[in-house]
């Protein structure tokens, strides 16, 4: 599936513990239907067995692929593989990223988390086609997502890193705040209860897009 900085625009993540025990297959298609461009499965801390994990990864990844939008997997290169995702998505706890690139191969998407300045140059390194930037406001989907950085966070990477690659910003982004974290940089927003939450996902997503659309209508 092909990758560009536009894929992260919108940038949903999701597992099934974050649906408030509605269908997350349902959720998906929702998302998708409001404006979603890429996906992210990150089923953590969930009841689902290993099992159930790879079934509800696969069905979920054949919703992305009949949308063209990329399925990537959080943290495990074994399970991407298994559900033949695009890429995988790993923080600088999980398996590092250039294993996660010599395991998955060239045209894989691979994302690392960063907060240091220091981090983004390894990033780079590994070969990282993004890097998701936060927590940048406080969030309850990560129960250690620390302290949130903020959007200037976003601004000082851009900074000091001339190279241009991909941005996302993720943590307690909803469309109120997307458009802070499009103008500090990036190019893009990642979000779980914003979209997952609420009571309708399609519209959520949808709000989400014209925030950052009335961002770009302003600057141009
Ligand atoms: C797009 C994106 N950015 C950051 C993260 C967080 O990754 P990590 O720090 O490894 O935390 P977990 O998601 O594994 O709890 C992400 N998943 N996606
Ligand atoms: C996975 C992750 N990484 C940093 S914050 C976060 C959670 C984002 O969830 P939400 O969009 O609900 O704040
Ligand atoms: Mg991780």
């Amino acid at each position: 599936m092909p990758f560009s900085p536009f894929s992260l625009r919108l940038y949903f993540i999701m597992g099934s513990q974050d649906c408030d025990g509605r269908d997350p297959t349902w959720v998906l298609k929702e998302a998708i239907a409001g404006g979603i461009t890429l996906f992210q499965f990150r089923e953590k801390e969930s009841s689902l067995t290993m099992t159930e994990t790879v079934f509800l990864g696969k069905r979920l990844r054949e919703i992305c692929q009949r949308s063209s939008i990329p399925f990537i997997v959080n943290d495990r290169a074994d399970l991407a593989m298994v559900l033949e995702a695009d890429g995988v998505h790993v923080g600088q706890e999980d398996l590092p990223a250039v294993q996660a690139r010599r395991l998955m191969g060239t045209d894989a998407i691979i994302g690392v988390s960063c907060e240091q300045p220091g981090e983004v140059d390894k990033a780079i390194q590994a070969g990282a086609d993004y890097i998701g930037v936060g927590s940048l406001f406080s969030t309850r989907s990560k129960a250690d997502a620390g302290k949130p950085i903020g959007p200037e966070a976003i601004h000082r990477i851009r900074q000091s890193h001339a190279h241009g690659l991909p941005i996302v910003g993720i943590g307690g982004i909803h469309s109120d705040n997307a458009d802070s974290v499009v103008s500090a940089g990036a190019d893009g927003v990642a979000v779980i209860s914003a979209i997952a939450s609420a009571p309708s996902p399609r519209q959520a997503a949808e709000d989400l897009c014209m925030a950052m659309d009335q961002r770009n209508r302003k600057t141009v």
